[in-house]
Protein backbone atom coordinates (compact mmCIF):
# COMPACT_ATOMS: atom_id res chain seq x y z
CA UNK A 1 0.00 0.00 0.00
CA UNK A 2 1.63 3.44 -0.95
CA UNK A 3 0.34 6.91 -0.14
CA UNK A 4 -1.08 8.04 -3.06
CA UNK A 5 -2.76 4.87 -4.06
CA UNK A 6 -6.17 3.81 -1.77
CA UNK A 7 -5.70 0.59 0.29
CA UNK A 8 -7.11 -2.33 -1.85
CA UNK A 9 -9.39 -5.41 -0.50
CA UNK A 10 -6.81 -7.60 -0.39
CA UNK A 11 -4.29 -4.77 1.90
CA UNK A 12 -7.48 -4.36 4.09
CA UNK A 13 -7.42 -8.63 4.34
CA UNK A 14 -3.62 -8.52 5.20
CA UNK A 15 -4.52 -6.07 7.76
CA UNK A 16 -6.71 -8.12 9.66
CA UNK A 17 -4.54 -11.03 9.13
CA UNK A 18 -1.65 -9.04 10.88
CA UNK A 19 -3.94 -7.68 13.49
CA UNK A 20 -5.10 -11.72 13.88
CA UNK A 21 -1.19 -12.91 14.25
CA UNK A 22 -1.06 -10.81 17.10
CA UNK A 23 -3.57 -12.18 19.49
CA UNK A 24 -1.33 -14.87 21.38
CA UNK A 25 0.81 -12.12 21.94
CA UNK A 26 -2.51 -10.14 23.28
CA UNK A 27 -2.87 -12.70 25.31
CA UNK A 28 0.12 -13.16 26.67
CA UNK A 29 0.69 -9.69 28.18
CA UNK A 30 -2.80 -9.20 29.14
CA UNK A 31 -2.59 -7.91 32.64
CA UNK A 32 1.64 -7.36 32.46
CA UNK A 33 2.88 -4.52 34.29
CA UNK A 34 5.34 -2.58 31.27
CA UNK A 35 7.40 0.10 32.57
CA UNK A 36 8.38 2.43 30.06
CA UNK A 37 11.70 4.80 30.40
CA UNK A 38 11.24 7.53 27.53
CA UNK A 39 14.49 9.36 27.17
CA UNK A 40 15.20 12.94 26.34
CA UNK A 41 16.36 11.97 23.05
CA UNK A 42 13.71 9.83 21.90
CA UNK A 43 10.97 12.35 22.39
CA UNK A 44 11.00 13.57 18.59
CA UNK A 45 7.95 15.72 17.05
CA UNK A 46 4.87 16.17 18.39
CA UNK A 47 3.97 13.41 15.24
CA UNK A 48 6.53 10.85 16.91
CA UNK A 49 4.87 11.97 20.02
CA UNK A 50 1.51 11.04 19.29
CA UNK A 51 2.65 7.89 18.22
CA UNK A 52 3.99 6.88 20.91
CA UNK A 53 1.08 7.91 23.36
CA UNK A 54 -1.25 5.85 20.72
CA UNK A 55 1.18 2.96 21.39
CA UNK A 56 0.52 3.33 24.78
CA UNK A 57 -3.14 3.85 24.73
CA UNK A 58 -3.72 1.09 22.37
CA UNK A 59 -1.41 -1.21 25.42
CA UNK A 60 -3.51 -0.06 28.45
CA UNK A 61 -7.30 -0.81 25.79
CA UNK A 62 -5.43 -4.40 25.35
CA UNK A 63 -5.22 -5.11 29.07
CA UNK A 64 -1.56 -3.66 29.73
CA UNK A 65 -0.84 -1.94 32.87
CA UNK A 66 2.20 0.77 31.47
CA UNK A 67 4.16 2.59 33.74
CA UNK A 68 5.85 5.62 32.19
CA UNK A 69 8.84 7.08 33.59
CA UNK A 70 10.54 9.79 31.46
CA UNK A 71 14.08 12.01 30.73
CA UNK A 72 14.33 15.14 29.59
CA UNK A 73 18.13 16.06 29.83
CA UNK A 74 18.49 17.71 26.54
CA UNK A 75 15.12 20.00 28.02
CA UNK A 76 17.28 20.81 31.14
CA UNK A 77 20.32 21.35 29.02
CA UNK A 78 18.00 23.65 27.05
CA UNK A 79 16.56 25.66 29.69
CA UNK A 80 19.76 25.80 32.04
CA UNK A 81 21.57 27.28 28.72
CA UNK A 82 18.85 30.67 28.44
CA UNK A 83 20.32 31.10 32.11
CA UNK A 84 23.87 30.52 31.04
CA UNK A 85 24.39 27.45 32.99
CA UNK A 86 26.38 25.00 31.07
CA UNK A 87 26.09 21.41 33.49
CA UNK A 88 28.88 18.89 34.15
CA UNK A 89 28.46 15.25 34.00
CA UNK A 90 30.12 12.67 35.79
CA UNK A 91 29.98 9.32 34.78
CA UNK A 92 26.39 10.40 32.80
CA UNK A 93 25.17 12.34 35.67
CA UNK A 94 25.16 15.61 36.11
CA UNK A 95 26.24 17.46 38.95
CA UNK A 96 23.39 19.27 40.74
CA UNK A 97 23.65 22.14 42.46
CA UNK A 98 20.66 23.87 44.57
CA UNK A 99 20.09 26.30 41.63
CA UNK A 100 19.83 23.26 39.41
CA UNK A 101 17.79 21.23 41.01
CA UNK A 102 15.12 23.69 41.18
CA UNK A 103 15.04 23.89 37.30
CA UNK A 104 15.19 19.97 36.86
CA UNK A 105 12.09 19.99 38.84
CA UNK A 106 10.43 22.66 36.86
CA UNK A 107 11.50 20.79 33.60
CA UNK A 108 10.92 17.58 34.63
CA UNK A 109 7.46 17.64 36.35
CA UNK A 110 6.27 20.39 34.49
CA UNK A 111 6.55 20.59 30.46
CA UNK A 112 8.51 17.61 29.85
CA UNK A 113 5.68 15.48 31.70
CA UNK A 114 2.89 17.35 30.69
CA UNK A 115 3.42 17.17 27.25
CA UNK A 116 3.51 13.19 27.63
CA UNK A 117 0.08 13.66 29.70
CA UNK A 118 -1.60 15.59 27.20
CA UNK A 119 -0.28 13.50 24.05
CA UNK A 120 -1.49 10.21 25.82
CA UNK A 121 -5.20 11.97 27.23
CA UNK A 122 -5.50 13.19 23.56
CA UNK A 123 -5.53 9.88 22.09
CA UNK A 124 -8.07 8.92 24.41
CA UNK A 125 -6.11 7.22 27.15
CA UNK A 126 -6.35 8.64 31.04
CA UNK A 127 -2.78 10.05 32.06
CA UNK A 128 -1.18 11.40 35.11
CA UNK A 129 1.65 13.36 36.10
CA UNK A 130 3.66 12.39 39.03
CA UNK A 131 6.81 12.63 40.38
CA UNK A 132 9.06 10.03 42.85
CA UNK A 133 8.26 12.52 45.55
CA UNK A 134 4.10 11.77 45.42
CA UNK A 135 3.10 9.36 47.61
CA UNK A 136 6.70 8.67 48.12
CA UNK A 137 6.87 6.65 45.53
CA UNK A 138 11.02 7.08 45.93
CA UNK A 139 12.80 7.66 48.49
CA UNK A 140 16.58 8.07 47.94
CA UNK A 141 19.81 8.59 49.53
CA UNK A 142 22.43 11.38 48.27
CA UNK A 143 24.58 9.41 45.32
CA UNK A 144 27.90 10.69 46.10
CA UNK A 145 28.66 14.77 47.69
CA UNK A 146 31.02 15.57 44.65
CA UNK A 147 27.58 15.39 42.46
CA UNK A 148 25.40 17.55 44.75
CA UNK A 149 21.56 16.93 45.05
CA UNK A 150 22.01 14.00 42.74
CA UNK A 151 20.30 10.86 44.55
CA UNK A 152 20.10 7.14 44.47
CA UNK A 153 16.35 5.00 44.79
CA UNK A 154 16.88 3.89 48.35
CA UNK A 155 13.24 2.60 48.61
CA UNK A 156 10.42 2.65 46.72
CA UNK A 157 6.86 2.69 47.67
CA UNK A 158 4.50 1.18 44.53
CA UNK A 159 1.07 0.83 46.31
CA UNK A 160 -0.33 3.99 45.33
CA UNK A 161 0.69 2.78 41.09
CA UNK A 162 -1.51 -0.04 42.20
CA UNK A 163 -4.30 1.78 43.04
CA UNK A 164 -4.01 3.97 39.61
CA UNK A 165 -3.62 0.58 38.03
CA UNK A 166 -7.27 -0.39 39.21
CA UNK A 167 -8.62 2.83 37.50
CA UNK A 168 -6.97 2.30 34.46
CA UNK A 169 -4.86 5.63 35.06
CA UNK A 170 -1.64 5.81 33.36
CA UNK A 171 1.36 7.28 35.59
CA UNK A 172 4.24 9.40 33.90
CA UNK A 173 6.77 9.84 36.09
CA UNK A 174 9.36 12.49 36.34
CA UNK A 175 12.60 10.97 37.97
CA UNK A 176 12.69 13.00 40.53
CA UNK A 177 13.08 11.34 44.37
CA UNK A 178 12.11 12.68 47.87
CA UNK A 179 15.21 12.87 50.42
CA UNK A 180 14.43 11.62 54.05
CA UNK A 181 15.41 14.94 55.04
CA UNK A 182 13.13 17.03 53.29
CA UNK A 183 15.69 17.44 49.99
CA UNK A 184 15.07 16.94 46.30
CA UNK A 185 17.30 14.65 43.98
CA UNK A 186 17.88 14.24 40.53
CA UNK A 187 17.78 10.84 39.57
CA UNK A 188 19.05 9.27 35.98
CA UNK A 189 16.03 8.59 34.57
CA UNK A 190 16.99 4.97 33.22
CA UNK A 191 17.96 4.85 37.12
CA UNK A 192 14.40 5.61 38.22
CA UNK A 193 12.67 3.13 35.80
CA UNK A 194 14.55 0.50 36.74
CA UNK A 195 13.80 1.45 40.60
CA UNK A 196 10.33 1.53 40.16
CA UNK A 197 10.04 -1.49 37.68
CA UNK A 198 12.14 -3.78 40.16
CA UNK A 199 9.84 -2.76 42.93
CA UNK A 200 6.47 -3.64 40.38
CA UNK A 201 7.98 -6.62 39.50
CA UNK A 202 7.17 -5.68 36.40
CA UNK A 203 7.23 -8.72 33.28
CA UNK A 204 8.61 -5.84 30.67
CA UNK A 205 10.61 -3.32 31.32
CA UNK A 206 11.26 -1.32 28.13
CA UNK A 207 14.46 1.39 27.59
CA UNK A 208 13.64 3.77 24.77
CA UNK A 209 16.61 5.13 23.55
CA UNK A 210 18.47 6.85 20.52
CA UNK A 211 20.00 3.76 19.11
CA UNK A 212 18.19 0.54 17.46
CA UNK A 213 19.99 -1.86 19.96
CA UNK A 214 23.03 -3.11 22.09
CA UNK A 215 26.05 -3.01 19.20
CA UNK A 216 28.48 -5.45 19.59
CA UNK A 217 32.18 -5.22 18.72
CA UNK A 218 31.30 -4.91 14.89
CA UNK A 219 28.45 -2.42 15.77
CA UNK A 220 25.99 -4.97 14.73
CA UNK A 221 22.78 -4.71 17.33
CA UNK A 222 21.90 -8.12 18.30
CA UNK A 223 18.43 -9.16 19.32
CA UNK A 224 19.09 -10.82 22.71
CA UNK A 225 21.76 -10.88 25.37
CA UNK A 226 22.42 -12.07 28.42
CA UNK A 227 23.52 -10.12 31.75
CA UNK A 228 27.17 -12.08 31.21
CA UNK A 229 27.62 -11.32 27.97
CA UNK A 230 26.58 -7.38 28.59
CA UNK A 231 29.92 -7.54 31.81
CA UNK A 232 31.59 -8.70 28.79
CA UNK A 233 30.94 -5.57 26.60
CA UNK A 234 30.98 -3.52 29.12
CA UNK A 235 34.68 -4.90 30.11
CA UNK A 236 35.88 -4.64 26.84
CA UNK A 237 35.18 -0.93 26.09
CA UNK A 238 32.32 -1.58 23.49
CA UNK A 239 29.35 -0.61 25.91
CA UNK A 240 29.97 2.45 27.00
CA UNK A 241 29.18 6.79 27.34
CA UNK A 242 25.33 7.10 28.18
CA UNK A 243 25.01 2.86 27.16
CA UNK A 244 26.38 2.58 30.93
CA UNK A 245 23.51 3.57 33.55
CA UNK A 246 20.96 1.74 30.99
CA UNK A 247 22.73 -1.62 30.66
CA UNK A 248 23.87 -1.03 34.33
CA UNK A 249 19.65 -0.63 35.03
CA UNK A 250 18.87 -3.76 33.17
CA UNK A 251 20.88 -5.74 34.76
CA UNK A 252 19.85 -4.04 38.31
CA UNK A 253 16.49 -4.65 37.55
CA UNK A 254 16.60 -8.40 36.57
CA UNK A 255 18.63 -9.05 39.59
CA UNK A 256 15.22 -7.49 41.13
CA UNK A 257 12.25 -9.26 39.62
CA UNK A 258 12.05 -8.07 35.97
CA UNK A 259 11.51 -10.53 33.62
CA UNK A 260 12.97 -8.73 30.53
CA UNK A 261 14.36 -5.33 29.64
CA UNK A 262 14.28 -4.08 25.84
CA UNK A 263 16.87 -1.46 24.93
CA UNK A 264 15.09 0.01 21.49
CA UNK A 265 14.87 2.95 19.29
CA UNK A 266 11.76 4.96 20.84
CA UNK A 267 12.50 7.45 17.67
CA UNK A 268 11.29 4.16 15.35
CA UNK A 269 7.71 4.77 14.78
CA UNK A 270 5.61 2.27 16.99
CA UNK A 271 8.83 1.11 18.76
CA UNK A 272 6.98 -0.21 21.52
CA UNK A 273 3.95 -1.89 19.79
CA UNK A 274 6.13 -3.50 17.27
CA UNK A 275 8.05 -4.97 20.48
CA UNK A 276 5.66 -6.02 22.47
CA UNK A 277 2.78 -7.28 19.77
CA UNK A 278 5.31 -8.56 16.81
CA UNK A 279 7.25 -12.15 16.53
CA UNK A 280 10.23 -10.37 15.69
CA UNK A 281 10.20 -7.98 18.46
CA UNK A 282 12.18 -4.75 18.56
CA UNK A 283 16.13 -3.48 19.70
CA UNK A 284 17.76 -5.92 22.33
CA UNK A 285 16.02 -8.41 24.37
CA UNK A 286 18.13 -9.05 27.99
CA UNK A 287 17.16 -11.89 30.32
CA UNK A 288 18.93 -14.31 32.05
CA UNK A 289 19.15 -18.11 29.59
CA UNK A 290 15.87 -20.01 31.07
N1 LIG B 1 27.49 -0.92 22.66
C1 LIG B 1 26.65 0.10 22.44
N2 LIG B 1 25.51 -0.12 21.74
C2 LIG B 1 24.65 0.90 21.46
N3 LIG B 1 24.85 2.19 21.84
C3 LIG B 1 25.96 2.49 22.56
C4 LIG B 1 26.91 1.45 22.88
N4 LIG B 1 27.90 2.03 23.61
C5 LIG B 1 27.61 3.33 23.72
N5 LIG B 1 26.45 3.64 23.09
C6 LIG B 1 25.87 4.99 23.03
O1 LIG B 1 24.85 5.14 24.02
C7 LIG B 1 23.92 6.14 23.55
C8 LIG B 1 22.63 6.08 24.36
O2 LIG B 1 22.82 6.69 25.61
P1 LIG B 1 22.22 8.18 25.90
O3 LIG B 1 22.66 9.12 24.81
O4 LIG B 1 22.56 8.51 27.30
O5 LIG B 1 20.67 7.88 25.72
P2 LIG B 1 19.32 8.59 26.30
O6 LIG B 1 19.50 10.05 26.16
O7 LIG B 1 18.26 8.00 25.43
O8 LIG B 1 19.18 8.16 27.75
C9 LIG B 1 23.80 5.80 22.09
O9 LIG B 1 23.37 6.89 21.31
C10 LIG B 1 25.22 5.34 21.70
O10 LIG B 1 25.95 6.41 21.14
C1 LIG C 1 21.23 12.71 37.67
C2 LIG C 1 20.88 13.04 36.25
O1 LIG C 1 21.76 13.13 35.41
N1 LIG C 1 19.58 13.19 35.97
C3 LIG C 1 19.09 13.49 34.65
C4 LIG C 1 17.57 13.39 34.69
C5 LIG C 1 16.94 13.44 33.32
C6 LIG C 1 17.32 12.25 32.45
O2 LIG C 1 17.78 11.20 32.89
O3 LIG C 1 17.06 12.48 31.12
P1 LIG C 1 17.41 11.54 29.86
O4 LIG C 1 16.78 10.23 30.10
O5 LIG C 1 16.79 12.29 28.74
O6 LIG C 1 18.90 11.45 29.76
C7 LIG C 1 19.53 14.90 34.19
O7 LIG C 1 19.65 15.81 35.01
O8 LIG C 1 19.69 15.07 32.96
Amino acid sequence: MTADTAPTDADWVATARTLSQALPLFQRYAGATVVIKLGGHAMGSDEAMRSFARDIVLMSHVGVNPVIVHGGGPMINATLEQQGVVSEFVDGKRVTDAATIEVVEMVLSGFVGKRIVQAINAEGGRAIGISGKDANLMICEQTDPKLGFVGTPVECNPQFLQSLRDTKTIPVIAPIGAGRNGETFNVNGDTAAGAIAAALKADRLLLLTDVAGLKDASGDVVSEMTPEAIRQLTADGVIKGGMIPKTQTALDAIDGGVRAVVILDGRAPHACILELYTAQGAGSLIRTPR
